[in-house]
């Protein structure tokens, strides 16, 4: 069988008497029942992930930044130039992005992965700075990564293809490209539990993606383009009205079978967005939570639900995208998000400020006193 079938078919259903376990350990915690809200759930969740309760602490976690670049790009969807992808993946490398700031924040170690990027990164370049001929890196995640926080940003060259084709007048990219994109996903996300890490964080950068990323929403949901495509890095009221129909075309073009998820992503997706299928497939195959940042994620999330059902359960919520995709795309998968700040930025500035959220839910069921033994009264 293929990594791709290997991973869906490894990925089981939670453990019902491990949250059973934590359900019935939170009702003996110091606390009235149900005070910490959707927290505790998240606790007998990520017990019924483990197998285990209390389930281990979801450290340490790595944020993984999937980037790519669109065809889609030449319609006119978004004000950015299509070269802020690579100077994004340098300045990610270099530490100067938001995600880096949130990520020494919270102690998380970054990731940046080239799936798709348009313009080959330099091999003798030390800090993988954009340009020179470097040939496609195709089907491999790279080097193995440590997840020990050492707080060096890594570069993972796995570049599948340089950018996908113009998905509203041709499939973004074929099927056997969308694979070996998921799989970079997949063997990143094993490399990386393998390494130790305790919880994955899902990252992304690439111009344009905003527009696939709505196309999956609508084909994966049914609903319509006009109520899943958002404004992006910020376009105005025609630019957007421009996108919602190249959004439509792109559908009625290729008319994309939710039941054949590969399909989908071939036809409407991105490099990146196939790749953070795999990474959620990737992590629920070896029971570690993920956190799903923004539209990208939720909306290549809706891809690793439709492979693999059982790969929700292994999905956290980080926050609410202000993209209107990231909402519809949640309640489909029955998700509710930890954080709500209005942040549209991606790179997985959402999920990594989720973390500590994630964690405090975890640390819950290991340290909080029960009743008996902190000699405290119950009702
Ligand atoms: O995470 C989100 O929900 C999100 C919302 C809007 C924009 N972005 C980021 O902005 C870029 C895509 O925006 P656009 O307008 O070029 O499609 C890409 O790099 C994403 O990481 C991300
Ligand atoms: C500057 C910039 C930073 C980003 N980070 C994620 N998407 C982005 C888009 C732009 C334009």
């Amino acid at each position: 069988m293929s990594l791709l079938a290997d991973t869906v078919a490894a990925i089981r259903p939670l453990d019902a008497a491990a949250m059973a376990a934590a359900q019935a350990r939170h009702a003996t915690l110091t606390k009235p029942p149900g005070s910490l809200g959707s927290l505790e759930d998240l606790g007998v969740r990520l017990a019924g992930l483990a197998g285990t309760c209390p389930p281990p602490l979801p450290q340490p976690a790595t944020v993984a930044v999937f980037a790519g670049d669109h065809g889609v790009h030449a319609q006119g969807v978004t004000p950015w130039p299509q070269e802020v992808t690579v100077q994004m993946v340098a300045n990610f490398l270099a530490s100067g992005a938001v995600v880096n700031a949130f990520a020494r924040q919270a102690g998380a170690e970054v990731v940046v992965v080239d799936v798709g990027v348009a313009t080959p990164l330099l091999d003798s370049d030390p800090d993988g700075l954009a340009g020179g001929t470097a040939g496609a890196d195709a089907g491999s995640a790279g080097e193995a990564v440590s997840a020990q926080p050492g707080m060096q940003p890594r570069l993972v060259r796995a570049n599948v293809r340089r950018g996908t084709a113009d998905l509203s007048v041709q499939p973004a990219m074929t099927r056997d490209e969308a694979v070996a994109a998921i799989e970079v996903g997949i063997r990143l996300a094993g490399d990386l539990v393998d390494g130790g890490a305790g919880c994955l964080i899902t990252g992304d950068m690439g111009i344009g993606n905003t527009t696939p990323a709505a196309a999956l929403i609508a084909a994966f949901t049914g609903a319509a383009a006009a109520d899943v495509t958002g404004r992006g890095t910020g376009i105005d009221d025609e630019t957007h009205g421009h996108k919602v129909a190249v959004v439509q075309r792109a559908l009625a073009l290729h008319r994309p079978d939710p039941a054949d998820p590969v399909g989908v992503l071939a036809a409407v997706g991105g490099l990146e967005h196939a790749a953070l299928a795999g990474f959620v497939l990737g992590g629920a195959a070896r029971r570690v939570p993920v956190i799903l940042d923004g539209v990208i994620a939720d909306s290549a999330a809706l891809a690793a639900a439709a492979l693999a059902p059982d790969a929700v359960g292994a999905m956290v919520a980080g926050h609410r995208s202000a993209e209107p995709g990231a909402s519809v795309a949640l309640r489909h998968l029955g998700l509710a998000p930890l954080v709500d700040l209005g942040l549209r930025l991606g790179e997985g500035t959402g999920a990594v400020l989720a973390w500590p959220i994630v964690a405090s839910a975890v640390r819950v069921l290991h340290d909080v006193a029960t009743f008996d033994s902190a000699g405290v009264a119950e009702k």
